[in-house]
């Protein structure tokens, strides 16, 4: 075998030829659609009179729009029926599998390809969805795509598309007690910055991934996005296999086998070489939490807001706009900001392992007086695991409310809301201005058992003094 990284070698075998530009014509394995990105892209279809090439690698699922309350239909949001009825219809006239409310596998398109088994090893993901990266975690090749490229891709199941670049980010060592996948990832973006990784796909190495799970693996690679990567992956692994062995879509008896060697042999060489390499010591990180209005600008809960002489010339000017829109003085520590609204769910933090170590901080104790405090599971399998452990019971009894799944507030594009300049300790990915549903809204981004500690103290907390 060739010395290559796993970018290398999945991008080599799924490439169909090179377009007259000199872009690449990569084959697409598994093509996720949701009800945003999707209907313009039938729409298109539909104009030119073209047909979906292999509606089999095409899945469906509705996750934005979803109401997490009253899910009732024809929904009480005018617009949100009829994206949902868009989506109901082309993939009923396309012959493409929906994944619908109440179907037991619907959720959060990122959430709910993985528990079923459908991102493997060694394919190509795209879905019109920036977060698509988080799919790298099985060491799957996986873009976040625009909406004509989700046309391209129903038409002719391929992308055209420039290589990228490898930059091998190794995290070695293992994460002190209240230190979560989140955190690492957060702290890698705050230090090589929300562009850094433009031009490159991000392969996480070393002895922290690991160690991880696949959700926390899944955590870490959900946010390349937000480091400037345009995917991120981590190398398959007995943890891979052992995740995927035995879900639906899992390859089964003799098929297994020859999958993971197949899986195995898209690994990464010793001897690849990558266009970058950046080195962390996991003990170094602590609970990262955000302070501005970008996912790297983050810092220690147990530090202050930065000062702009603290910072690199080049992000005083962000620094400045941040402290204005945030009402956070430059100097100020961190710990002790007051919150109004908690949120624990999203496709970076909605899956099973999140909630469950939410719910360790939350059992026992009492959300503070006057936060809005929910939980909302990634999807409907996440949600029927935590209720079969009695998760559920533990958020209520400690006054966190308990909804289904859905994106809910890490984009706001259904009912859930911040009001005016509410200020949200939220285990998504995003903190941009309005992000959350409010244009003066205010978010600070964290791992799911800090904002179960802010929920219960009211203000940002180190979640390692309620260990
Ligand atoms: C709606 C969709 C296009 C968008 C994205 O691509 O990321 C959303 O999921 C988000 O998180 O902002
Ligand atoms: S949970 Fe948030 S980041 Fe993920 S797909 Fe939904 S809106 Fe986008």
């Amino acid at each position: 075998m060739s010395k290559g990284t796993l970018f290398d070698k999945v991008w080599d075998s799924h490439t169909v030829g090179t377009l007259l530009q000199g872009q690449t014509q990569l084959f697409i394995g598994l093509h996720l659609i949701h009800e945003v990105t999707s209907p313009q892209a039938f729409a298109m279809l539909r104009d030119r009179n073209l047909k979906v090439l292999f509606p089999s690698r095409t899945v469906a699922t509705v996750d934005h729009i979803v109401p997490t309350e009253n899910q009732a239909r024809p929904f009480v949001d005018t617009l949100a029926e009829e994206m949902m009825q868009a989506l109901e219809q082309n993939c009923q006239e396309n012959n493409i599998t929906f994944y619908n409310i109440g179907c037991g596998n619907q959720g959060i398109v990122h959430v709910i390809a993985p528990e079923q088994g459908l991102t493997q090893p060694g394919m190509t993901i795209a879905c019109g969805d920036s977060h698509t990266s988080t799919h790298g975690a099985f060491g799957a090749i996986a873009f976040g795509i625009g909406t004509s490229q989700v046309r391209d891709v129903l038409a002719s199941q391929t992308l055209a598309m420039n290589k990228l670049k490898v930059r091998k980010i190794e995290v070695n060592g293992t994460l002190k007690p209240g230190v979560y996948a989140k955190d690492v990832i957060l702290h890698i973006i705050r230090t090589l910055g929300v562009k850094g990784g433009v031009g490159y796909a991000y392969e996480f190495a070393g002895s922290t991934f690991e160690q991880m799970n696949m959700e926390e693996r899944m955590t870490v690679c959900n946010m390349s996005i937000e480091g400037g990567a345009r995917c991120g992956y981590i190398n398959p692994d007995q943890v891979t296999y052992q995740y995927l062995k035995g879900r639906d879509f899992a390859p089964k008896d003799a098929d297994w086998d020859k999958a993971v060697a197949w899986w195995e042999s898209n690994r990464s060489d010793a001897d690849a070489e990558y266009d970058d390499v950046v080195t962390f010591d996991a003990g170094e990180i602590p609970p990262t939490v955000t302070w501005g209005i970008t996912p790297g600008q983050g810092i220690g809960v147990n530090q202050a807001v930065p000062t702009p002489d603290e910072l690199p010339a080049g992000d005083r000017t962000l620094a400045q706009e941040a402290y204005r829109y945030m009402d956070l003085a430059p100097g100020q520590p961190i710990q002790g900001t007051k919150v109004d609204v908690c949120f624990i769910g999203s496709c970076t933090n909605g899956r099973i392992s999140d909630l469950r170590e939410a719910a360790k901080i939350a059992q026992g104790h009492h959300v503070a007086e006057g936060i809005k405090a929910f939980v909302v599971p990634g999807s409907e399998r996440v949600k029927k695991q935590a209720e079969a452990e009695g998760l559920d019971k533990i958020f209520t009894e400690a006054g966190f409310e308990w909804r289904e799944a859905g994106c809910s507030m890490c984009l706001a594009m259904n009912s859930d809301k911040l009001e005016g300049r509410q200020i949200s300790a939220s285990s998504s990915n995003r903190n941009f201005k309005g992000r959350q549903g409010s244009s003066s809204g205010r978010t600070l981004l964290m791992s799911p058992a800090m904002v179960a500690a802010a929920a219960l103290k009211g203000e940002v907390f180190d979640v390692r003094e309620l260990l």
